[in-house]
C-alpha cells in the first residue's frame, strides 16, 4: 500500500516535519503540499533542508483536487484557520488529520471561551476522536477527522490519565510546570520568539490563562473518569525543540515511597504495549528524545508529593510525528512504520 498524503500550511515548522517523516516513511508519500503566498514556488525553496528529499513545487489549496488524488489530509494551520480547511476538506471526502486545537476540546462554551473566536464548525466539537493511540486507536482507526493533540498536553497527558484512572493521585491538586523550546511557537515572526528575546533566558508565561490547561483537565478526565483540577505553567526555553513537564501530584496513600512504585507499575500496566511511551529509571531530559516520537517518563518521592517528569519532542510526539502515528493507525499501517 502507498498512502497519497496532502500537506495543508506546509510552509511552517510542523509542516517542514511531516515532509521530512513522509520522505522515508515507506508506505506513504507526500503527493500535494500547499501555501498561500507561497504557491509556485518549491516546496524547499522555503524548507532548504528538504533539498534531495522532497521534490515537489507547493500548490495553493484545491479541496477537490486533494479529494481526487489523496487518501488523508494533515492540516498544519493555526486554530481557527485551520476549522474551516478542515470543514472544506471532510465536505470533499478527504479524511483528515488536524493539527491545530479546533477540534480537541468537549466544550463548545469552552473552546469559545478560551480561544476567544466563535467556532466555524461547531457541531463537530466533542464530536472528533482526540488524536491519542495510546487511548483512542479503535476510534482513530475509523475517523474522518482526527484532533492531533497539543504538545503540552500530550507530555501532561500521557503521565497523568492512567494515575487518575486507577484512583492513585489526588485529582484536585496537580500541578503541571513545563517547558518547551522555541518551535513550539512555530515559524510565524513574533517579538516573543526573536534570538535576542529567548536567548539565555527563561521565562514563564500565559500563567493561569494558558489555553492547554482546560485541554489537559478535559483530557486527564476523559480518560480518568473524573473532574481534574490542574494548574499549568508554561515557560519558553532557549533551546528549538523539545518539552519537559515536571508534574507535581500528591498521592491518596501517606506512603509516599509505595506510592511512587505503583505509579511506575501503573504506567507498565497501561503503556506496556504502547512503542513510544518508555517508562524510565533516569530522569528524563529532552535531548534524549529529540528527533524521535518516544515519550520518556519517570517518577520520583519528594515529600509528601511525587513529582513525574515527562519528555517529548513537541515537533515528534507533540506534533508531526503523533500524526504520522495516527495516520498509520487510520490506515491499518503498523504505528511504528516510518517513526523509527
Ligand atoms: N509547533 C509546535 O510544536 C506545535 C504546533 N501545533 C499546532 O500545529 C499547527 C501548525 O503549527 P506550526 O507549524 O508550528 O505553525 P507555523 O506558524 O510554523 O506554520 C503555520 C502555517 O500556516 C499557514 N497560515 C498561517 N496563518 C494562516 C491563515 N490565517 N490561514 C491559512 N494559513 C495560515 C502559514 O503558511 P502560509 O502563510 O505559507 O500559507 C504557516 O506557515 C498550529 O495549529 C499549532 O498550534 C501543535 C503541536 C505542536
Ligand atoms: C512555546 C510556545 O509558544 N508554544 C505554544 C504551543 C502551541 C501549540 O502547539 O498549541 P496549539 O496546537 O494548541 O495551538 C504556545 O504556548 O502557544
Amino acid at each position: 500500500m502507498s498512502l497519497s498524503v496532502a500537506l495543508i500550511g506546509a510552509t511552517g515548522y510542523t509542516g517542514l516535519e511531516v515532509a521530512k517523516l513522509l520522505s522515508v516513511h515507506p508506505q506513504a508519500r507526500l503527493t500535494i503540499a500547499t501555501a498561500r503566498a507561497d504557491a509556485g514556488q518549491p516546496i524547499a525553496s522555503v524548507h532548504p533542508s528538504l533539498v534531495g528529499r522532497v521534490d515537489l513545487v507547493l500548490e495553493e489549496l484545491d479541496a477537490d483536487k486533494i479529494a481526487s488524488r489523496c487518501d488523508v489530509a494533515m492540516c498544519c494551520l493555526p486554530h481557527g484557520a485551520s476549522a474551516e480547511t478542515v470543514r472544506g476538506l471532510c465536505a470533499a471526502g478527504v479524511r483528515v488529520i488536524d493539527f491545530s486545537a479546533d477540534f480537541r476540546l468537549s466544550s463548545l462554551d469552552v473552546y469559545e471561551h478560551w480561544y476567544k473566536v466563535k467556532h466555524p464548525w461547531p457541531e463537530r466539537v466533542g464530536q472528533t476522536v482526540y488524536g491519542l493511540p495510546e487511548f483512542f486507536a479503535d476510534e482513530i482507526a475509523k475517523a474522518d477527522l482526527v484532533a492531533n493533540p497539543g504538545c503540552y498536553p500530550t507530555s501532561a497527558i500521557l503521565p497523568l490519565a492512567p494515575l487518575a484512572k486507577a484512583g492513585l493521585i489526588e485529582t484536585d491538586d496537580i500541578i503541571v510546570d513545563s517547558k518547551s523550546g522555541v518551535s513550539g511557537a512555530g515559524r510565524g515572526l513574533k517579538l516573543g520568539t526573536l534570538y535576542c528575546e529567548t536567548n539565555e533566558s527563561i521565562a514563564a508565561y500565559a500563567v493561569g490563562s494558558h489555553r492547554h490547561g482546560p485541554e489537559i483537565d478535559d483530557l486527564v478526565g476523559r480518560i480518568g473518569g473524573i473532574d481534574p483540577q490542574v494548574i499549568f505553567t508554561p515557560h519558553l526555553t532557549p533551546m528549538s525543540r523539545g518539552i519537559l513537564s515536571t508534574i507535581y501530584v500528591r498521592p491518596k496513600s501517606d506512603d509516599v515511597v509505595g506510592a511512587v512504585k505503583q505509579v511506575t507499575q501503573c504506567w507498565r500496566d497501561c503503556y506496556g504495549e504502547q512503542p513510544f511511551v518508555n517508562v524510565v529509571d533516569h530522569l528524563p531530559a529532552t535531548a534524549h528524545v529529540a528527533g524521535t516520537n518516544y515519550v520518556q517518563m519517570a517518577a520520583r518521592a519528594s515529600g509528601k508529593r511525587i513529582v513525574l517528569l515527562s519528555a517529548i519532542d513537541n515537533l515528534a510526539k507533540g506534533a508531526s510525528g503523533a500524526a504520522i502515528q495516527n495516520m498509520n493507525v487510520m490506515f491499518g499501517i503498523d504505528q511504528q512504520v516510518g517513526l523509527n
